[in-house]
């Protein structure tokens, strides 16, 4: 048995980037940024009304201005502005020459072709130009493309975007007693879960996950579901890890060659977890038990993925919260045991068999308790990774 550290490195020396690619910029929502994008303009381009009102030169309350023209967005008032006089202006049109505030409308009575200023008013109510981002404003890459990235991207007049290619992952549940959901199982059989918790994990990270057949406990099976895996960039295998009469993976990925990188971790759940290199892609065999498959896919899996989009070779980002209640003292391997945050402190499940997806569901945190870890107290404070996804 390696430590999870080990395991995690061995890891990145198998993930290897994928390429780039340019995609649309309305594809690009949660792709990585592979090079940065620089602005070719100012923004806004112009110095802009942030109201709809008047644009004049000067002016106190109580002076009367005639209104020589408009500027709308779109639109500008081509013409210099001079005291006394003033421009009808709307929100987002270009400032004409020669003025220095807007009156915005509610302050002014119009009257004509003229209007009469009501107040005062400090605000000048103008954007200057290039008050949002200047020609040569830089978003850095790497980076997920997340709304608010898409909106500044689009302003910046990026068309295209230059992102990580999605890195193929295929999905390979194992095993007699599964069928897919929706089907009729014998009663001897379960349900396939885990492979759609990893799909969909794996979609969350902007990975391009498969579901691939499910492969029956023969070497033969596993062969030629193995043979399907076709471009992938990583392979996941579940079940069929253990020391049984069938489990058969291990034997199935070493006849088509795979170069082991270790089997075996000092964790819990997830003991049985193997890695190493299958042709071009990486492969991890995953437990087959349903909590030790997600525990080691958010321990593994999605840091892997992370490293291929380019995002770097990192652990799984941890925080730190008090326990609700004490903690006895852990065995010699690193337990991943299901927690609840309420109101910032976290209440560890009593019930931490690997096989109970109920429990996985309910909790929003894995405390992570380092091997021979001393009991814990009440109150004292602990490393834990978010799960995330409760409404
Ligand atoms: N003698 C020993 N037995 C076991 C050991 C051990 O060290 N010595 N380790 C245990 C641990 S820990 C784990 S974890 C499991 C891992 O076993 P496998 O990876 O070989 O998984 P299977 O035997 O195929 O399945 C285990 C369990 O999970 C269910 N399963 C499998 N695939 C799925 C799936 N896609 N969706 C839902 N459920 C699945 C399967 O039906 C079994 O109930 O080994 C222990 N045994
Ligand atoms: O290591 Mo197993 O994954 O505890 O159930």
């Amino acid at each position: 048995m390696i430590p999870v550290a080990a395991a995690l490195d061995a890891l990145f020396d198998l993930a290897r980037p994928t390429e780039t690619e340019d995609v649309p910029l309305r594809m690009a929502g949660g792709r990585i940024l592979r090079e940065d994008v620089v602005a070719s303009r100012d923004q806004p381009p112009f110095a802009a009304s942030a109201m709809d009102g008047y644009a004049i030169a000067d002016g106190a309350a109580g002076d009367r201005l005639r209104v020589i023209g408009e500027s709308a967005a779109g639109h500008r008032f081509a013409r210099g502005v001079g005291r006394g006089e003033a421009v009808r202006i709307f929100t987002g049109a270009p400032v004409p020459e020669g003025t220095t505030r807007i009156a915005i409308q509610e302050d002014v009575t119009a009257e004509g072709d003229s209007i009469v200023l009501d107040s005062d008013d400090a605000a000048t109510h103008i954007r200057p130009s290039g008050g949002d981002f200047r020609a040569g404003f830089r978003v850095p890459a790497p980076r997920r493309i997340g709304p608010q990235d898409l909106a500044l991207l689009a302003a910046m007049n990026a068309g295209t975007v230059r992102v990580a290619r999605r890195p193929r992952v295929a999905i390979i549940a194992t095993g007699d007693e599964l069928v897919m959901p929706g089907d009729a199982p014998g009663p001897d059989q379960i349900v396939a879960s885990n492979t759609f918790g990893l799909h969909a994990l794996l979609q969350d990270l902007g990975a391009d996950p498969r579901l691939l057949p499910i492969a029956r406990d023969t070497t033969a099976a596993l062969d030629t579901v193995l043979g399907l895996v076709d471009d992938a960039d990583l392979v996941l295998t579940v079940g069929g890890a253990s020391v049984g009469d069938h489990d058969l993976v291990a034997q199935a990925a070493a006849a088509r060659g795979l170069d082991r990188a270790f089997y075996k971790v000092a964790m819990r759940p997830g003991k049985p977890l193997m890695a190493g290199r299958l042709g071009e892609a990486a492969m991890i065999g995953l437990p087959g038990n349903p909590v030790s498959a997600m525990v080691c896919g958010h321990v593994f899996v999605a840091p892997v993925v992370r490293a291929m989009l380019g995002l770097g070779a990192a652990p799984a980002p941890r925080q730190a919260a008090p326990l609700a209640h004490d903690l006895s003292e852990n065995g010699p391997r690193e337990h991943y045991m299901r927690a609840r945050l309420e109101d910032g402190v976290l209440h560890v499940f009593d019930r931490q068999d690997s096989a109970l997806l109920s429990v996985l569901q309910a909790a929003d945190a894995l405390v992570v308790r380092p091997p021979r870890d001393d009991a814990r107290r009440a109150g004292e404070r602990v490393a834990y990774l978010p799960l995330g996804g409760h409404a």
